[in-house]
C-alpha cells in the first residue's frame, strides 16, 4: 500500500492550478448515459474516481475515446444491461461513491436501474432515501435487497410531477434530474441542492436539449422531452481543492498563485478563509495568497467565538470544514468547527493532538481548536489518511510539522487529487510518495 514520506518545514512558491473538480466530473459522466449520441468532457481530472467510473462506463458498454490529456469522448451507444447484474459491476460501483448516479440517466433512458450499495468516504450514515423517494414519485417502482445491499428501480413510463425533497442531497437532486429529463410532462423538484456542480450539469442537459428551469434556485422546472442529443461540456476547477490550497499556503506560512478558479464559483469559500484572518487578493481569475507570518481568527461582532460549520450551498460545503479545522491548529486565536452533515469526519483529530495540535473533540460533529499562532510548531508523525479531506489536512499539517511524516492509506488522497506529490513539489514541497508498505 502507497504511502507518502514529508519532510516538513519547507515553504512553498509560484503557481498552481487547480484540476477539474472531482464531483461534477462524476455527475456529467454519468449523465452521458442518457444519450447514444457522442458527448465530449474536457478538463476531466485523472484522480482514482473519475478513473474508476470511466473504466465502469467502458464495462457498460460505452465507447470510450481519450482525445486529449484531459479529454474524452463518450458514446452510449448500446448498454449492456446485463452486466448490471454481474458481480463485476457490484465491485466497481462499491469503489466509489458517484457510482449512485447511474441509476437515474438509466431509468430514464433504458426503464431499469441497479446499483449496488456506493463507496466513497467512510465519514458517517449516508442515507439515499432522497434520491428513491423522488423516482418513485416518478413512478418507479423500488426493491432494496438488504442482504446484497442492493438497489433496483423500474419504470418504463416515467410521469412528471412535483416533489419537496427531504433534504437537499447533492447527487440526490442530479439523479432525479437525470430521471426526469425524458419524463412525460413536467417534474417541479424543491429543496433541490443548487451547488455549481449541479447548476453545471443542469446547463449541460439544456445542451443536450432538455428543458430545465430555476437553475442555481432550490426550486427546479423540467419538462420531458422525448430524446437527448450529444455536447461538450467543459468542467469548473475543483474549489475543495482551490480551498485545500488556500488553507496550505496559510498553514506553510507561503506565497502561492492559484490560477483560473471560477471565483464566482466559489460562493461562501473566500470570505470563511478571510475569516480565518488569511489575506488573499483576487487578481483576474486567480487568488494570490501573499506570504503571511500570522493569520488571526475573528470573532463574532458580540465577541464570542466564532464558528464555521457546513450547510448546503449556498452554505459552506462540508468537504472543507477538515482543511479549515487543520489551519485553524497555527491561527492566532479560537474556533468552533462544527461539521453537521457528516457525523464521522472529525475523528482524525486525534492525529494533529499527537502532533501537539490544541484540539478538543466536544463530540462527533464539532470540535474546538486553540491556534497555536506559528509559536509553537507541529511534530512529525505517523498517520494514516482516514478519507480523502482529512487525508489533505493531515497533509498539510505534515507540511508546515517539524520533522519527517509518514501518511499510510494515501490511495484516499488520490481518489481526489491529482499527482498531489508531484504538483506540491514542483512548489517546493518535500513529499516522496512509496510504493511499499512503510
Ligand atoms: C460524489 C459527491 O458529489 N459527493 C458529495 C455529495 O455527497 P452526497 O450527495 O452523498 O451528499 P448529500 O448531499 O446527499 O448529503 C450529505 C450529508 O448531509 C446530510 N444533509 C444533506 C442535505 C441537507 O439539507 N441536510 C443534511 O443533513 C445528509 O443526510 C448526508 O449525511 O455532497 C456532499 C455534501 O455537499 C459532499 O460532502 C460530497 O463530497
Ligand atoms: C465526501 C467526499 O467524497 P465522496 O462523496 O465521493 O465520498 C469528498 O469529496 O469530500
Amino acid at each position: 500500500m502507497a504511502y507518502f514520506q514529508v519532510e516538513g518545514g519547507h515553504r512553498l512558491h509560484g503557481e498552481i492550478t487547480p484540476q477539474g473538480a472531482k464531483n461534477e466530473a462524476l455527475q456529467i459522466l454519468c449523465a452521458t448515459l442518457l444519450t447514444p449520441r457522442r458527448v465530449v468532457v474536457h478538463n476531466v481530472p485523472r484522480i482514482l474516481d473519475v478513473m474508476q467510473l470511466i473504466d465502469l462506463l467502458r464495462a457498460m458498454g460505452v465507447e470510450v475515446e481519450q482525445l486529449a490529456d484531459d479529454t474524452y469522448a463518450f458514446c452510449a451507444r448500446e448498454i449492456d444491461l446485463d452486466y448490471l447484474l454481474t458481480e463485476d459491476y457490484r465491485r466497481r460501483c462499491a469503489r466509489l461513491r458517484g457510482s449512485v448516479m447511474l441509476i437515474g440517466p438509466l431509468l430514464a433512458r433504458f426503464g431499469v436501474g441497479y446499483v449496488p450499495k456506493p463507496g466513497g468516504d467512510k465519514i458517517g450514515r449516508r442515507r439515499l432515501d432522497t434520491h428513491f423517494i423522488g423516482f418513485q414519485k416518478l413512478g418507479a417502482k423500488f426493491d432494496f435487497d438488504a442482504a446484497e445491499e442492493f438497489f433496483s428501480v423500474d419504470g418504463k413510463e416515467l410521469c412528471g410531477c412535483y416533489m419537496l425533497l427531504d433534504e437537499a442531497s447533492v447527487t440526490g437532486t442530479a439523479n432525479i434530474v437525470m430521471a426526469a429529463v425524458m419524463a412525460r410532462g413536467t417534474t417541479t423538484i424543491y429543496n433541490a441542492a443548487c451547488e455549481p456542480y449541479v447548476q453545471q450539469l443542469c446547463r449541460m442537459l439544456n445542451r443536450m436539449g432538455a428543458r430545465i428551469s430555476g437553475i442555481a434556485s432550490n426550486l427546479l422546472t423540467i419538462e420531458g422531452v422525448e430524446a437527448l442529443d450529444g455536447t461538450e461540456h467543459t468542467l469548473l476547477p475543483d474549489m475543495i481543492e482551490v480551498g485545500s490550497f488556500i488553507g496550505m499556503a496559510a498553514m506553510t506560512q507561503s506565497e502561492l498563485r492559484i490560477k483560473d478558479v471560477s471565483y464566482a464559483d466559489l460562493g461562501i469559500i473566500p470570505a470563511q478563509f478571510a475569516r480565518m484572518g488569511i489575506r488573499f487578493e483576487q487578481q483576474g481569475d486567480d487568488i494570490y495568497i501573499p506570504q503571511q507570518d500570522h493569520y488571526g481568527i475573528e470573532s463574532f461582532i458580540d465577541g464570542s467565538i466564532m464558528t464555521i460549520a457546513d450547510a448546503p450551498w449556498p452554505g459552506l460545503t462540508p468537504d472543507l470544514l477538515s482543511i479549515f479545522l487543520v489551519v485553524a491548529t497555527q491561527a492566532k486565536g479560537s474556533v468552533l468547527i462544527h461539521q453537521k452533515m457528516f457525523e464521522s469526519r472529525l475523528f482524525f483529530v486525534d492525529k494533529l493532538i499527537d502532533m501537539g495540535a490544541q484540539v478538543i473533540l466536544c463530540d462527533p460533529h464539532r470540535a474546538t481548536v486553540i491556534g497555536h499562532d506559528h509559536r509553537i510548531r507541529l511534530r512529525a508523525t505517523r498517520m494514516t489518511s482516514p478519507d480523502i479531506r482529512a487525508g489533505v489536512a493531515l497533509l498539510i499539517a505534515a507540511m508546515s510539522a517539524e520533522g519527517r511524516s509518514t501518511i499510510q492509506n494515501i490511495d484516499q488522497i488520490d481518489r481526489g487529487y491529482c499527482n498531489i506529490d508531484g504538483r506540491l513539489n514542483a512548489l517546493g514541497a518535500r513529499i516522496t510518495r512509496c510504493e511499499e508498505c512503510g
